[in-house]
């Protein structure tokens, strides 16, 4: 395996010789490479499309502010050195994510997870429109034969097993406590009145121990049937990093050719027990000045950074995002770009949003991390996949949780806006908690 770091990263990438092959593959279960491969491996769910992938021909960490350059630039070269001819819904892609903040470490809780870090993988599943594929890579073209025909053997050779539960949680540590809590949106709410900020995201970690450790594939499953309209994902960089997986709403961009999608999704609130009182928290929700104001700050700030990029920016109608615990303001955006752009550029323009950062971005940035006692690793950050034509889909990755032995690692937040109340938000981050705590206990 070629691993590339930071600046040898473009220059090794471009003498790297890779051949792709791909074969379609008939009936076998999606999570069957997950279950039998080793790390590093990799999950991306999407509502139209899901794969998994395991090994790596090549993978590229990048550290600090230029690593989306970094990786943008050694992807490019990577890719100008792939050959072979593979169907489109199957190609091979770069996977990986970005840390949040490009600072250093505070704790070593993301050990193994570099500040970016992304995957050519070996191999390669695909199931896209009711079709699968087999795709590998490998330095020659007959080594990527040999590899596709071994791969296929060992996946018609796995057996299918029982699928287990949830782990147990036996014991819980919360960062920050509630009254600390209090304390920081109350210091958050005077810097808003001050006019030093206009609104940030605040989030929460939840340490828990569990009675053995989490299937990934079993907790991908069951995220699977609960949120079918989300991206579920996995990455495992390698043996000791453990896994970073979650079901994420939000949608940070997505570019096929010259057309951008993307959203705001923010504004929150609870589901009903009834269906009336379902109801009427969404219309509170579509009421709401303070959910609205917030929601709107997301908005602006996505045109805003696409409008020097983009001949057109069109925004769709406000609505609610109803998801299994909570239920959303969300509004979709799609822009056409003025010229090619690689997807990387605007994932670094537009991240963080202040749906999961704040505004102005540098200040809330600065009290996110002069606040928060923890590490926000890849929480709330950019993941997803790159192609060889710059295409790509990225998600913030929220409703996540970091697996590692019997331990596990959740994250949540919520946007503070003037009017923010300390325990509505409290309480507003627990039912975020609820996808990843719903795999764990
Ligand atoms: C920060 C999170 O969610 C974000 C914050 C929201 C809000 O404050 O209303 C809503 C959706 C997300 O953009 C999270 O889930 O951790």
């Amino acid at each position: 395996m070629e691993t590339l770091h930071g600046d040898e990263a473009v220059g090794a990438a471009s003498e790297l010789p890779v051949s792709a092959c791909s074969r379609r593959l008939e009936d076998f279960s999606p999570d069957v490479l997950q279950r039998i491969a080793d790390a590093p491996t990799v999950v991306w769910r999407g509502p139209r499309e899901s794969i998994a992938a395991a090994g790596a021909t090549a993978s590229v960490s990048a550290d600090g502010p230029d690593r989306f350059e970094t990786v943008r630039e050694t992807a490019t070269a990577l890719f100008e050195s792939l050959t072979g001819d593979v169907p489109r819904p199957a190609r091979p892609r770069l996977f990986g994510g970005f840390a949040f903040h490009d600072g250093a470490r505070s704790d070593t809780t993301w050990d193994g997870f570099p500040d970016a870090w992304f995957v050519l993988p070996r191999v390669q599943v695909t199931a896209h429109n009711g079709a699968r594929w087999l795709t590998v890579t490998a330095e020659t073209p007959d080594i990527a034969t040999e590899r596709l025909d071994d791969w296929q053997e060992r996946l018609a050779g796995a057996t299918d097993r029982e699928r287990s539960g949830p782990p147990g949680i036996v014991d819980e540590r919360r960062t920050p406590s509630r009254e600390d809590w209090r304390e920081q949106i109350e210091a958050a709410l005077s810097d808003i009145r001050a006019a030093r900020l206009r609104k940030v995201v605040l989030a929460q970690s939840l340490s828990v121990d569990l009675a053995g450790p989490v299937s990934i594939p079993d907790a991908l499953a069951r995220l699977d049937g609960t949120y079918p309209d989300c991206y579920r994902f996995a990455f495992t960089p390698g043996d000791e990093a453990g896994t970073f997986f979650g079901a994420t709403p939000e949608t940070l961009v997505s570019l096929t050719d010259r057309t951008v999608r993307t959203g705001a999704l923010a504004g929150s609130t609870g589901r009903g027990d009834t269906r009336n009182e379902d109801e009427w928290l969404a219309e509170e929700l579509l009421d709401s000045d303070k959910d609205n104001h917030e929601h709107d700050l997301v908005v602006e700030a996505i045109r805003e950074q696409l409008d020097p990029v983009a001949e057109r920016v069109t925004t769709g109608k406000r609505s609610i995002r109803k998801l299994a615990t909570v239920q959303h303001l969300e509004t979709p955006i799609r822009a056409a770009l003025d010229g090619d752009r690689h997807v990387l550029e605007l994932v670094e323009a537009l991240h963080p949003t202040p749906a999961v950062g704040g505004l102005p971005p540098d200040a809330a940035l600065e009290t996110i991390k002069s606040t928060e006692a923890f590490d926000r690793g890849w929480y709330a950050a950019p993941v997803g996949w790159i192609d060889a034509d710059g295409d790509g889909t990225f998600a913030v990755a929220i409703r996540s949780a970091l697996a590692r032995d019997r331990t596990a690692t959740l994250f949540a937040g919520a946007g503070i806006v003037a009017d923010s109340d300390p325990d509505r938000e409290w309480d507003e981050v627990q039912l975020k908690y609820r996808p990843m705590l719903d795999e764990l206990e």
